[in-house]
């Protein structure tokens, strides 16, 4: 599914209203339905109603959905906040008919001094103050509004986005005015911010409501940002052909671990070859030997004289070559990480401390030879690019302009990893879960991208299959052991299954 901005959304709702074709005031009412049956849904009618609603459509939805929740028998008060005495069209109409109808318990358009209603734990808030249109933070009033609800014992829902939250980029503040919401309802497609891990304080439970705007629109307008669809990915499944031989599916090789460091070989080189490489090779210091072909037999080990990464070495037999995972950080294994990059022809995948010690030297970044893959979580990113990002906004521009700049495939990884594309495109993630967190799991990942590069997918499927199996595989090691008991070793025994799923 495409994400939009918030100005593409207002082109959608505006394209929508033009070509179904269907009034601006009836999209409202469609809109203020589907917010309705959802509160309906969760809320009894025993429920006490505040709604806060503001000056533009958002806030119009909060009034039109207000009168359906009362001619449902529901108790609802009405605070509609119109301080510049300029209220959108819909808006307008939708104060008239609320008046007119006079089925709310109270109504209160609020142009000066509000006294704010009491909140108990019992009433449910509905907050349709800004939604997509919000153009800056809010302040004055509105921020004491906002801070006023979230101190309150409410539950509260926020129509389309929390009100004081940006559909696209959110700095941090020092007091953020930003509705807490308990549940977010929001319209027909997810928000830009809904990806982000710093937003998600605020966000509750999303739920999607389809208003059924313009399917025609969202396939044929340009975005820069998409999500990963399960029909895709199987679609891009190669087929192993009868004949098929250790040979011909793809010889990979991972250059990871250091003294102490051995599991991170281990776990990359298996996810390796559970993921489908015909081969695969493990370039590991000659203190983990023993272990790697104990826990890995099925891995060919090359070995390192130092207990650490130090020499670089002839590639021209693989067709793929992950980098990173448990390398140390010694400068002659820096060194001769860059000495190996300049050599390697075939695909790379770099991770971990290979990332850690490109972000040492500033320079190397920029003389990274074109079609990289790069896996780094937050903080390696914040390494690469040399400085502290303070937004997840501000990360993923920032990945996204690296990508371009190095024609490399950037992973930012996270709960919705994001995949940056060298043409500026980002693709999310929806795959996985929080029991993912926890060592050793971003290994698997790189064990798993290489595997595919090895059997033959390009770079960019290599990375959309890479991330979107890894997390099916977390999903379902998730279901065996739960969440709390996830390690990384489970997301490897679940690889089969998660392939089996993409084969069905
Ligand atoms: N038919 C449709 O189009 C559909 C629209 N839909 C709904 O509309 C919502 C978008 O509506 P919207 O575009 O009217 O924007 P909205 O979020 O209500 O805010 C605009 C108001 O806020 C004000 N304002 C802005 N920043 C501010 C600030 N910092 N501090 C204070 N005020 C500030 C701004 O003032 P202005 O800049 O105009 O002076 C203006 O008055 C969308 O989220 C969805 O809920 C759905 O029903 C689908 C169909
Ligand atoms: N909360 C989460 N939801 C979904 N996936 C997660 C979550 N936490 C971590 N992951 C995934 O687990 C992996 C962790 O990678 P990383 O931080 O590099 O771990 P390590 O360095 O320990 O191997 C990433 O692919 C990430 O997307
Ligand atoms: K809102």
């Amino acid at each position: 599914m495409k994400i939009l901005t918030g100005a593409q959304i207002r082109e959608l709702d505006k394209y929508t209203i033009e070509h179904e074709p269907i009034a601006s005031i009836d999209l409202m009412e469609r809109s203020a339905r589907a917010i309705c049956n959802a509160i309906c849904e969760q809320w009894t009618q025993s429920t006490p109603i505040v709604v806060f609603a503001g000056p533009g459509n958002n806030g119009g939805d909060a009034l039109a959905m207000s009168r359906m929740l009362a001619e449902k028998g529901y108790v609802v008060d009405v605070f509609l906040f119109n301080i510049h005495n300029h209220l959108s069209e819909e808006c307008a109409k939708n104060r008239d008919r609320i008046i007119g109808e006079g089925l709310v318990r109270k109504f209160t358009e609020i142009t000066a001094n509000f006294e704010p209603p009491q909140l108990t734990e019992k009433t449910l808030v509905v907050d349709g103050l800004f939604g997509s249109g919000l153009k800056e933070p809010l302040t004055g009033g509105f921020a004491s509004l906002v801070k006023y609800i979230n101190q309150s014992p409410s539950q509260v829902v926020s129509i389309d986005i929390p009100s004081g939250l940006m559909t696209e980029s959110n700095r941090p503040q020092e007091e953020p005015a930003v509705v807490k919401a308990n549940v977010t309802l929001t319209l027909h497609i997810k928000k830009l911010a809904m990806f982000f891990a710093d937003c998600q304080q605020y966000l509750g439970e999303v739920r999607t409501l389809d208003i059924r705007l313009s399917k025609y629109f969202i396939d044929t307008f340009p975005s820069l940002y998409d999500t990963i669809e399960t029909s895709y990915i199987k679609s891009l499944m190669l087929k192993r052909d009868d004949f098929a031989h250790k040979g011909s599916m793809g010889n990979a090789l991972l250059i990871a671990g250091s003294r102490g460091m051995a599991g991170a070989a281990i776990l990359a080189s298996k996810a390796c070859m559970r993921s489908g490489a015909g081969k695969v090779t493990a370039l590991t210091p000659h203190c983990n030997l023993n272990i790697m072909q104990m826990a890995v037999p099925e891995a060919i080990c090359l070995v390192d004289r130092e207990n650490y990464y130090s020499e670089a070495i002839d590639t021209d037999c693989y067709q793929a070559v992950g980098i990173g995972p448990g390398l140390g950080k010694e400068e002659s294994t820096a060194l001769a990480l860059m000495s190996q990059l300049q050599q390697t022809n075939c695909p790379i995948v770099l991770d971990a401390d290979a990332l850690n010690m490109l972000g040492a030297h500033g320079s190397w970044v920029q003389q990274l030879p074109n079609n990289m893959i790069m896996t780094p979580h937050p903080r390696e990113f914040d390494r690469l690019a040399g400085r502290r990002i303070t937004s997840d906004y501000d990360r993923l521009t920032f990945a996204r302009d690296m990508a371009r700049d190095l024609c490399a495939y950037i992973i930012l990884k996270g709960h919705y990893s994001a995949l940056c594309l060298p043409d500026g495109g980002v693709v999310f993630n929806t795959t996985g879960n929080s029991g993912m967190a926890t060592a050793g799991s971003g290994d698997v990942l790189t064990g798993i991208i290489t595997a595919l590069l090895a059997r033959g997918y390009s770079r960019k499927n290599a990375c959309l299959m890479g991330m979107y199996l890894h997390g099916m595989a977390g999903d379902i090691a998730a279901k065996r052991v739960g969440k709390e008991s996830l390690i990384a070793s489970d997301i490897i025994d679940s690889l089969p299954e998660a392939f089996k799923n993409l084969e069905k």
